[in-house]
């Protein structure tokens, strides 16, 4: 909707007054309907009464107070507003920031220019690079090799950026303290992506100029989402033929339907690209010298000046419709200026209602410092995301953290990283300081720890600090944790919600090659768990082999490699399994006893009751998947037949009988158990002999309920020179994909399909052979479905000569 029509409607709301200077930007930029992070839920506006008492108490213990006793009473607003202006101009010039995107779109070579402009690396070296050395950030040697990123990131640097003076004019020079994280594009490494943006207060997006939006694009966008990350948009790969900006600024706004616009135009494409307009100043900005190191500013050139003013109307036009300041200046018909334009996209960027684009070509060291001066600009400072933890002593309630180093510490250990000094812990500070020697509380273990060693990574390296605080990145030595874990200060008893892990989708069995090097084995897999809470192990009860689960070949072949490279120790692995899951379709009585009196103490334990299909299972999402919900367990007992504490024995039972499914020994699905009746045995029964009677219960009740087995399905994304696109189709119909679009480009085309994960493997060969090594997919879980029929009964089939064959032993 335009705003003339949004005001005709009714649906403009009013701002905050504006006037001059810092307080103007501060005032303005955080809007009252910014997000929380916790549930998604958004805070309410303070009543009058509550903002008369806030006035009166402006001190930021008063605000932690005031939060604490009523969290929606403040805005994050309020909350800025009110810090102390020492600690607010500190925290003003600090950015949190990720940078992820699809594989291959230049993240690590926009950061390696990034740390190069910033003094922090002398030189540049590029992602497989003919100089051997690698970027700064890949600094794992396999990362190095096959030039992809595994393990995010974190860095740290200072960006000295010219601003004007919001009241005279002048320009002069802020530094800005910038933390930085780059994550890896492949979807088998996404847990970094997930923990590095539940940390962070604002992300670069990245977009190839020739591909636009792509498949992992879409993923990254999504997990933006989930934690509510502000960002900015660089096209980058401006120097390829066929780059078009407006390609990904397209995608962003009808793909990801993020309202977007872009705030420069190129001077120049492909090998011709020389550097951008900006269209809010209308100045040419080149990056010229060895390295693109010297920013120059010019008249826009005359040529581009119509094109030019196009685009800003439609810049100015964009936030109209997301920002009710530019609203107003267009109904009243008069042009913003620069300096409102710029606050318009940042409150707008902020509140998650705008992504501003910016463009360049980091290999050819083109317009990456005018994307750092953006990130200044349009991304937010550690007080402006509002971060809510549970308290634990007011029965959970939420809690505002607030940014301020004088309140008790309260911090958030987000990643954890072996190291040659002993175990390395990510930890973002919300509240207060850590310093070294402190000791802190781990919320989840209730244990106390001191912290010996507080440093700021750089990548491999890192530097060593006394103290950190409020709204930093850091990292901190000999802390035994878990990734997730709340860290905080004396009793405070708050802990924060941790990030979103999907479940593996594939596994394998392994075994160390010689017997002597089970202990290095051991070792490997307990640190690649503790790492990555997306690598899981687990002994098959029934076969005795341990088994790796992840999120892909890739992701498992590389903590093999690892295994090797960093343990010494050379594995054997089965072939890559399918993590099948097995569920009901209808609803079975069951009434199941379990005796043994035969002489000395017996086990007696009768329950009676139903299973079913998940009430969550039973609904469709608006693409007609089943969406399969978690199991549930509930006991109806009136009148005491079964005791509580034999109850407690059946769901443990239940839960036990979910691990390993009847028909093929996998995890069970979107099943239900409701025990409501039974009997129990004066002295023969015990709660063992409950569980034992309700996973027996459970096994019989499971086959008579029409069992099936599912399978995973992948959304795979395919993409190739248009002269393949028939090749690539038979390939996906060989598979019995369900193609579900195709976009053809003009030299590239994309499908995307679900798969059955079953079918895709071995799919990377036969996509090179199909396409002469052109073509690349990505593969993403999407849901679970029905095998096919003739594939369940080979599956059940070979699990029961499986089962035959170890009974015999
Ligand atoms: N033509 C061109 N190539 C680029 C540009 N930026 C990066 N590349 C190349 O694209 C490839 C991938 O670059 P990376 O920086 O590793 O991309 P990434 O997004 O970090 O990769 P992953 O983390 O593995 O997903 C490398 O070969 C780079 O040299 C650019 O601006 N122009």
């Amino acid at each position: 909707m335009r705003a003339s029509a949004l005001a005709r409607s009714g649906l403009l709301r009013v701002v905050l007054p504006r006037s001059n200077g810092e307080l103007a930007a501060r005032r303005t930029i955080v809007s009252t309907s910014l997000p929380v992070r916790l549930n998604h839920q958004r805070i309410a506006a303070p009543s009058v009464h509550l903002q008369r008492r806030w006035q009166a108490t402006s001190t930021a213990a008063k605000v932690q107070e005031a939060a604490v006793h009523d969290p929606n009473a403040l805005t994050q607003q309020a909350i800025v507003d009110n810090l102390d202006p020492v600690e607010f101009a500190r925290l003003d010039k600090v950015r949190n920031i990720g940078i992820a995107a699809h594989i291959d779109s230049g993240k690590t070579t926009a950061t390696e220019r990034v740390l190069f402009y910033t003094g922090r690396v002398k030189d540049i070296h590029e992602v497989r690079g003919r100089d051997g050395v690698g970027a700064k950030m890949d600094s794992m040697d396999l990362e190095r090799e096959k030039g992809i990123t595994i393990q995010s990131a974190a860095t740290f640097c200072d960006w000295i950026k010219k601003n004007p003076d919001p009241v005279t004019g002048e320009m002069k020079e802020d530094k800005y303290h910038i933390n930085l994280i780059d994550t890896p594009g492949h979807i088998d490494f996404t847990i970094e992506v997930e923990r590095a943006l539940r940390v962070l207060d604002g992300a670069v997006m990245i977009l190839c100029a020739v591909s636009g939006v792509q498949s992992q694009t879409i993923t990254v966008d999504r997990q933006m989402r989930r934690y509510n990350v502000p960002r900015i948009s660089f096209v980058n790969k401006m120097d390829r033929a066929g780059a078009n900006p407006w390609k990904a600024v397209d995608g962003i706004n009808n793909k990801l339907r993020i309202p977007a616009a872009a705030i420069q135009i190129p001077i120049g494409a492909e090998d011709e690209f020389k550097g951008v307009v900006d269209l809010i100043r209308m100045k040419a900005i080149y990056c010229e010298g060895t390295k693109g190191e010297v920013v120059r500013e010019d008249d826009c050139p005359a040529d581009l000046r119509d094109f030019a003013q196009e685009k800003r109307r439609l810049l100015i036009e964009t936030l109209a419709d997301v920002d009710e300041e530019i609203a107003n200046a267009f109904l009243d018909e008069r042009t913003p200026s620069p300096q409102e334009i710029k606050d318009a996209i940042r409150r707008s960027t902020i509140g998650l209602k705008f992504t501003p684009v910016v463009m360049g070509s980091a290999l050819a060291d083109q317009c990456v410092q005018p994307m750092l001066d953006a990130v200044c600009d349009y991304l937010p400072n550690p007080s402006q995301i509002e971060n809510l933890a549970l308290d634990r002593k007011r029965a959970e309630a939420p809690v505002k953290l607030v940014s301020y180093s004088d309140l008790p510490f309260v911090g958030l250990a987000f990643k954890l990283e072996e190291s040659n000094f002993g175990q390395l812990t990510y930890v973002r500070v919300y509240q207060g300081k850590l310093r070294k020697g402190q000791t802190v509380y781990n919320a989840r273990s209730g244990q106390k720890v001191k912290i010996p060693r507080i440093v700021r990574m750089h990548s491999d390296d890192m530097e060593e600090v006394q103290e950190i605080g409020a709204g930093e990145i850091c990292a901190v030595f000999g802390v035994d944790c878990a990734s997730g874990d709340t860290f905080t200060e004396g009793g405070l008893g708050y802990s924060m919600s941790s990030m979103f892990v999907p479940d593996p989708v594939i596994s394998l069995s392994i075994k160390p090659k010689m017997t002597k090097d089970t202990p290095n084995f051991s070792k490997a897999i307990a640190r690649f768990q503790r790492e990555d809470p997306t690598f899981r192990v687990h002994v098959d009860t029934e076969s005795g082999e341990s088994i790796i689960s992840g999120m892909g070949e890739l992701h498992l072949s590389i903590y093999v490699e690892r295994m090797k490279r960093e343990y010494k120790v050379e594995v054997i692995t089965g072939q890559p399994q399918v993590a099948y899951r097995e569920t009901i379709q209808s609803k079975v009585q069951f009434d199941h006893l379990l005796k043994k009196q035969t002489g000395g103490a017996g086990d007696y334990a009768r329950v009676i009751g139903w299973m079913e299909p998940t009430a969550q299972s039973a609904p469709t999402d608006p693409s007609g998947k089943v969406v399969y919900g978690d199991n549930h367990f509930e006991q109806q007992i009136t009148g005491g037949t079964i005791d509580e504490k034999y109850l407690f024995a059946c769901d443990k039972g239940f839960q036990a009988s979910c691990q390993t499914g009847p028909l093929l020994g996998h995890r069970v699905l979107g099943t239900s158990m409701v025990i409501n009746d039974g009997a129990t045995h004066m002295t023969d029964s015990s709660e063992h002999a409950f569980k034992n009677a309700t996973m027996q219960a459970f096994r019989k009740a499971f086959i008579a309920a029409q069992p099936q087995v599912l399978e995973p399905l992948m959304k795979t994304t395919i993409t190739a020179p248009n002269e393949f696109q028939g090749n690539v189709v038979g390939l996906l119909n060989k598979r019995s994909a369900v193609i579900s679009d195709t976009e053809t480009g003009a030299e590239d085309f994309t499908v995307t399909a679900d798969c059955s994960l079953n079918a895709m493997f071995g799919f990377s060969s036969q996509l090179r052979a199909a396409t002469q090594g052109k073509g690349e997919f990505t593969m993403e879980f999407s849901h679970y479905a029905p095998a096919p029929m003739q594939l369940q009964k080979e599956l059940i089939a070979k699990a029961e000569k499986e089962r035959a064959e170890r009974n015999k032993k």
